[in-house]
């Protein structure tokens, strides 16, 4: 089991990415591993995505770097041989809704309060080809496009009935749960599931390692114009008033 615990909200820093990057690794080459399920040491949060602060008035090496641990860290967890469980304990926006949209199963708190979407849009951002393309190869091309234009974060019941989430669970049987699934699935040959697995997901992650280097340019080239600095620090000062 790997349990995020990054105060205050599990943003996703270059620090976290790397660290995350760095454990899916060893267990992937640990034999005696066959599946993580992914959860949140943090009450009510899941992950609340990209750390918006990464992106924001840093230099053009620092954007590349940081750019290059998203990438990393999607291609590891979607392209993973592993059994991956994402056990949602909270609230899940963008990147939190990535990794978990880049696991096999999603099982979320039944807690309306607690929401998932990829909510970029909402920010004055575009989330990118593979977020995009990760979204679509869960709920679907028509689901995806509405969402994905209207940023929509979506309250559990919601999610799950849009497919975005495979079930439902009370917040106190989500590990128990999450355990089961995982016996379910390893209960079968690795290598006939991984085969499958890799089979669906490889145009997709193939797409990703064609462009890498093409998408982190497109991402500084976006990120570095003026007018999504400001939209970023707006939604910044925002969700600091919030609390005031
Ligand atoms: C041509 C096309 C080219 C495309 C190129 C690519 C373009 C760029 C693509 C970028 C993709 C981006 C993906 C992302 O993940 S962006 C991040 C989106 N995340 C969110 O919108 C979530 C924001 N946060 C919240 O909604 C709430 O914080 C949350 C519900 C998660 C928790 O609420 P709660 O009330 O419990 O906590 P607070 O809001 O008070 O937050 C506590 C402190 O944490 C700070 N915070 C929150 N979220 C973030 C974040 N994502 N990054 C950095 N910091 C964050 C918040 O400001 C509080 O800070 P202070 O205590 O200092 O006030």
């Amino acid at each position: 089991m790997m349990k995020f615990k990054s105060p205050p909200v599990n943003s996703l820093s270059l620090d976290f990415l790397t660290e995350f990057s760095i454990s899916l690794e060893k267990l992937e080459n640990d034999r005696a591993c066959r599946g993580v399920i992914i959860t949140s040491a943090i009450p009510k949060i899941f992950s609340s995505g990209l750390d918006i602060t990464e992106m924001c008035g840093k230099s053009v090496e620092h954007y590349a770097e940081f750019w290059r641990a998203v990438q990393e860290m999607w291609l590891r967890l979607y392209g993973s041989n592993m059994v991956t469980v994402a056990a949602v304990n909270g609230a899940s926006p963008a990147g939190g809704c990535l990794i978990a949209l880049s696991c096999d199963y999603r099982i979320m708190a039944e807690n309306p309060k607690f929401s998932i979407g990829l909510n970029e849009a909402q920010l004055g951002i575009v989330a990118p080809f593979w977020f995009k393309d990760t979204f679509v190869n869960v709920v679907g091309q028509r689901i995806a496009e509405r969402a994905l234009q209207l940023g929509s974060l979506y309250p559990a019941p919601e999610a799950l009935k849009l497919g975005l989430v495979d079930e439902l669970v009370p917040e106190e049987k989500l590990l128990e749960k999450a355990s089961a699934v995982m016996a379910q699935w390893l209960a079968l040959p690795d290598h006939a599931r991984q085969i499958t697995k890799s089979m669906m997901r490889k145009a997709v992650l193939d797409r990703l390692v064609a462009h890498r280097e093409e998408d982190i340019k497109y991402f500084i080239n976006f990120i570095s114009k003026e007018s999504i600095q400001k939209s970023l620090r707006m939604y910044m000062e925002m969700l600091k008033k919030k609390k005031s």
